[in-house]
């Protein structure tokens, strides 16, 4: 039998547990009265290169050109402006409230050109030069066993970002991270039978040409370009006829990190949407408990 309680009022509970009255209030509590502390001007020495808000969680839509066609999914966001050293801060408020601002007006779709008029209806909304922003959000695609033709869905880490700078207009890039299968080609050529897998995770960062508007999807090429690379694609549903053929067509495509870099590489430099690029594979070796890595840069 647990103690009867002799239950407090809620007031009386919060009292208990350390609530006090409030003190005497002196500060204004009108806006209008209040100092503007971020708005002073004096010479503050240095410019700032980026200031704003980062870590923002926020549902958006994205528009895909392969299944699923429409999603809704949870996106971080990074919001950034530059400030000049006369201005002691800006005004943090303002990025949330352009974000809600889209929000209701139907909801954020992630588009090019949504970033494109967001960016530069920040830097109005700051009263500043430029501003930048940075999405992140895991992107969901849909993969088929190779023989059942079973549908279940995958999903790689996409990022877009875009700067927009008075006077000189928008720069975008873009970043997906994706998981592949990789087979060893030495473990292959040096062993009786059997070679080691492992489950690799290729990096792209690509820079948009000026003249890029979405005609083609940039996370489905960039997705088409790490696993048509890799030894065997990852699948979310495999039947037997379908393991089978997931390993044979990995035995017959090996790759040691080297080899999808430069792969992955040949074909962003054939993308005419890409001006410069950066690639890394980075293997979970199922052989060794460190990963193996390779990154390569490129500017057209
Ligand atoms: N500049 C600056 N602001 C901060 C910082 N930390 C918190 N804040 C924010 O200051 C914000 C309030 O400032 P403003 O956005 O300038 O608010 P305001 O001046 O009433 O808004 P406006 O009428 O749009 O100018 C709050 O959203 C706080 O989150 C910081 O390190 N720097």
């Amino acid at each position: 039998m647990e103690r009867k309680l002799n239950m407090p009022s809620k007031e009386e509970r919060h009292k208990l547990f350390g609530s006090v009255e409030p003190g005497l209030k002196v500060k204004p509590t009108e806006k209008e009265q209040m100092p503007d502390l971020q708005n002073s001007k004096k010479d503050f020495l240095f410019s700032i290169n980026a200031v704003g808000i980062s870590n923002v969680k926020h549902p958006i839509i994205v528009p895909s050109e392969s299944n699923p066609k429409e999603q809704t999914t949870i996106a971080t966001f990074k919001m950034t402006s530059t400030i000049d050293y006369d201005a002691k801060g800006t005004n943090m408020s303002r990025f949330t409230e352009q974000l809600e601002a889209y929000r209701q007006a139907g909801g954020f779709v992630l588009t090019l050109s949504n970033l494109y008029d967001f960016t530069k209806e920040l830097a109005t909304r700051l009263k500043q030069k430029d501003a930048s922003i940075e999405v992140s959000f895991p992107w969901f695609y849909e993969r088929k066993g190779p023989s059942s033709q079973l549908i279940g869905l995958n999903h790689a880490e996409a990022v877009l970002a875009v700067t927009y700078k008075e006077g000189k207009g928008f720069t975008s890039s873009a970043k997906l991270v994706c998981a592949v299968t990789t087979l060893c080609p030495c473990s292959k050529e040096i062993s009786e039978y059997s070679a080691h897998n492992q489950r690799g995770y290729v990096s792209m960062e690509v820079t948009f040409t000026d003249s890029y508007k979405e005609e083609t999807d940039w996370k489905a090429t960039l997705l088409e370009a790490a696993e048509s690379n890799a030894s065997a694609m990852i699948h979310p549903v495999l039947k037997r006829p379908d393991e089978k053929m997931v390993t044979e067509t990995a035995y017959e495509n090996p790759r040691f990190v080297e080899d999808m870099v430069r792969l992955v590489a040949a074909d962003l430099y054939e993308l005419n949407f890409v001006q410069a690029f950066k690639v890394e594979c980075r293997n979970e070796e199922s052989i060794h408990l460190h990963d193996a890595i390779a990154s390569l840069s490129y500017e057209k």
